[in-house]
């Protein structure tokens, strides 16, 4: 049990407690209230998809398998240009200990745009959730491999209940089958595996298959090529989560535009 998850969760489940000895729910909640609407992420996702490919494009500093990805690292001025490139919605990395991320990246990333954002963290506690919305993110990240059933329910319960849409990310067929007893329509199909980081687009190529027609898939991870994108949407994913390709670039807009032209169309 002494992989990165683990670790990952162990160090949360710590940072979760002292947050909430610091900031109590009611006034995360006020927050929350408080916050501007939300953006429809899984909305805008679909009608991406439907005449080329949605766009996560992540906002990633640095990772624990890679390091620091990119110095240059400046959250608005990255979303601005994911935009300008035609990314559909942003994602933002809060954890900071593994990966360098910050909670005022997501808040001041969103405000620079009108994409909808994506809270990319590990989450196990509704409390979570609500400093989610506080931060005004559109969506939440339920990672399968790291949470119970229970757990998974009650975290896109309370995503729905603040008007957020969750991501369910799965990367094995059990988490696959377990995912689709819960009600949102974002599969994420990870590439990567979190405890080891072995990456390979063979993941998608399997669970694809398994995956329920009423869902989105949405492929995560390892891409970094027009050719791969059209690769995985022979297998059925028009929608992608991408960051490290596009973060290590210096004109992120020009790739994120070049990454996304000529979308293939039909499939296998
Ligand atoms: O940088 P990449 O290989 O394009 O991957 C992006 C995204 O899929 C990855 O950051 C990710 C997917 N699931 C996660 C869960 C936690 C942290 C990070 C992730």
């Amino acid at each position: 049990m002494s992989d990165i998850l683990e670790k990952i969760k162990t160090y949360k489940l710590e940072e979760v407690a002292n947050r909430k000895a610091a900031v109590p729910l009611d006034e995360v909640e006020a927050r929350a209230k408080a916050a501007p609407p939300t953006r429809g992420f899984a909305a805008r996702l679909s009608d991406a998809a439907r005449e080329g490919y949605g766009l996560i494009a992540e906002i990633k500093k640095a990772s624990p398998s890679k390091g620091l990805i990119r110095a240059d690292f400046d959250p608005p001025v990255l979303a601005e240009a994911y935009a300008d490139g035609g990314a559909t919605c942003l994602s933002v990395l809060t954890d900071g200990p593994s990966f360098q991320g910050d909670d005022s990246y997501l808040t001041a990333a969103r405000s620079a745009v009108d994409l909808p954002a994506l809270r990319k963290d590990f989450m196990y506690d509704t409390y979570q959730v609500a400093e989610a919305r506080a931060l005004h993110a559109d969506c939440i990240l339920i990672i399968m491999a790291s949470v119970s059933d229970a757990q998974a329910q009650e975290l896109e319960d309370a995503a729905f209940s603040w008007g957020m849409d969750a991501l369910i990310e799965v990367h094995d067929a059990a988490e696959l089958e377990r995912a689709t007893a819960l009600k949102s329509p974002l599969m994420g199909i990870n590439n990567r595996n979190l405890k080891t980081f072995e990456t390979t687009l063979d993941t998608t190529r399997t669970l694809s298959k398994l995956v329920p027609t009423d869902r989105m898939i949405v492929c995560e991870s390892g891409l970094n090529t027009p050719e791969e994108l059209a690769d995985m949407a022979r297998y059925g994913a028009r929608t992608f989560l991408i960051g490290e390709s596009l973060m290590r670039q210096d004109d992120v807009a020009a790739a994120t535009r070049t990454l996304l032209a000529n979308p293939a169309t039909g499939m296998m």
